[in-house]
């Protein structure tokens, strides 16, 4: 009876938010009488953030779920009053100033939060070829939100003021509309066809070897892959493993159109909470040894490898000069640690500073996106190199999505070790930096690696 429970639980919370405001709607001050959209609050314990999921899945409702392991708060987004979605290189300020137009239609009481959680492809599309239905930057303004950890959680209701009913329970039930299927199709059949074979990737990479020699300006260049399986299992359940593997990550499923973007990614892009700012730099791969022992020394070479610290560096430098733009008292350690995944160690070099005046969520997102550890070096270059010879489009992989609060905090997660799961497929992706004494097999090797927690996530093995 769990399920029954459950789904009485979001919709119970939905009519309590719902009695709320048509009780504030008999007391409204005269500023609230001009707004669209009405918000109100409750604070409760005991959330249910995995039954929820389930049955969200399960219902034809819209959701976008982030796990920050920084503030280890769940952020879930329920149902879609209204949605921007944007391509082109402004993507980023476009978002800030639509949430900000959204922000200014919205009346609420003092104590009552609100946050978004946007998502960004990897770079703005050229071309309108790949990830059709896919824009570049993508904002919903849901109905119900909730925040909050294992124990406690804020929901938040939104409603339109002319109509304060809330409009989820009619779907609940409700099977994914067919149209979904065109993009859906059209996806995977771009998707079968972008699948390239160990040996032809190989090249890809050993052409990349070849360029970076020549001494042009390109020093460092990312070049992914992606696979596609047939699967039983369906997202929620590939999250609950995932979260239980990856607890340190950041977790995410952002639904779109019938399709299921989700991931567990190690890599944090930035963090803004006042003028604080925090980033990773991570970059340089080995895998987990089998003993402790075998561990140890695997992380000790992995500290010593001139090809990883090379690559970490090169990442640590461009954030370095990146972030003097925006930011002060800058603070970065002169050595990389070790991060160990279940699956895999990385070089990780946390980054501290504080913010310039009057520089916002938008302009840090800007100068930050995409970073080296998944473009290459220098950016621009990589970035050309790889719309050129990469075969297929990276959409939303190596994206960036996170959460973003009324005040201008928010935190972003680079959307790696992620998958785009369409109706009992999912394709998988992952990358690599390579760098001029880069091993082509080796290389693919890591590849594998990244792919490993969803595809074990999803019964692939
Ligand atoms: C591009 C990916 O990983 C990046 C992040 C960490 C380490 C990386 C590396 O060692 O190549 C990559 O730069 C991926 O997971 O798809």
């Amino acid at each position: 009876m769990a399920d029954v429970r459950s789904t009485l639980n979001l919709l119970r919370i939905l009519e309590q938010l719902s009695h709320l405001v048509l009780q504030l709607q008999t007391s409204l001050p005269d500023e609230a009488r001009s707004k669209r959209w009405l918000a109100v609050s409750l604070d409760s314990s005991e959330p249910d953030w995995r039954e929820w999921i389930l049955q969200l899945e399960q219902s034809a409702i819209e959701y976008r779920y982030f796990y920050d392991p920084v503030l280890k708060r769940h952020f879930l987004s329920v149902g879609s009053l209204k949605e921007f979605a944007i391509c082109g290189e402004n993507r980023f300020h476009a978002v800030e100033q639509e949430w900000q137009r959204w922000l200014r239609d919205i009346w609420r009481p003092s104590n009552c939060p609100l946050f978004v959680l946007p998502g960004f492809s990897f770079a703005p599309r050229h071309e309108s070829k790949g990830w059709v239905g896919w824009p570049d930057a993508q904002l919903v303004l849901p109905q119900l939100l909730l925040m909050g950890n294992e124990t406690s959680f804020t929901a938040v209701g939104l409603f339109e003021q002319q109509q304060p009913n809330f409009v989820l329970s009619g779907y609940w039930h409700k099977k994914p509309v067919e149209e979904q299927r065109l993009t859906v199709d059209a996806l995977l059949e771009e998707f079968r066809n972008s699948v390239e074979s160990k040996n032809a990737w190989e090249r890809r990479v050993l052409h990349a070897t070849e360029i970076l020699k020549s001494h042009g300006d390109l020093e460092k260049v990312v070049l992914a892959r992606l696979s596609l399986h047939a699967t039983e299992t369906l997202p929620s359940t590939a999250w609950k493993l995932l979260q239980k593997e990856y607890p340190d990550n950041f977790h995410f499923i952002f639904q779109h159109q019938g399709m299921t973007w989700l991931g567990a990614s190690p890599e944090r892009l930035l963090t803004v909470m006042g003028n604080r700012f925090y980033a990773d730099a991570l970059a340089g791969t080995e895998r987990r040894g089998r003993t402790d022992k075998e561990d140890k020394a695997m992380g000790q070479a992995l500290l010593k490898s001139r090809k990883n610290r090379q690559e970490h560096v090169a990442v640590v430098h461009y954030l370095q000069e990146k972030i003097q733009h925006i930011c002060h008292h800058i603070q970065i350690p002169d050595l990389p640690i070790l991060k160990k995944l279940a699956n895999v160690q990385h070089l990780y070099t946390p980054v501290t500073a504080e913010l310039l005046d009057g520089v916002s969520l938008a302009d840090a997102l800007k100068t930050l996106h995409p970073t080296p550890a998944v473009a290459g070096l220098p950016v621009s270059d990589a970035l050309a190199y790889i719309r050129q010879e990469e075969p297929w489009a990276r959409g939303w992989y190596a994206g960036t999505l996170g959460w973003m609060d009324s005040e201008g905090n928010g935190s972003f997660a680079v959307a790696l070790r992620s998958g785009l799961y369409l109706h009992r497929f999912i394709a998988v992706f992952a990358g690599a930096g390579i760098m001029s004494d880069s091993l082509p097999e080796e290389e693919w090797k890591e590849t594998e690696m990244k792919m490993l927690p969803i595809r074990r996530a999803f019964g692939i093995f």
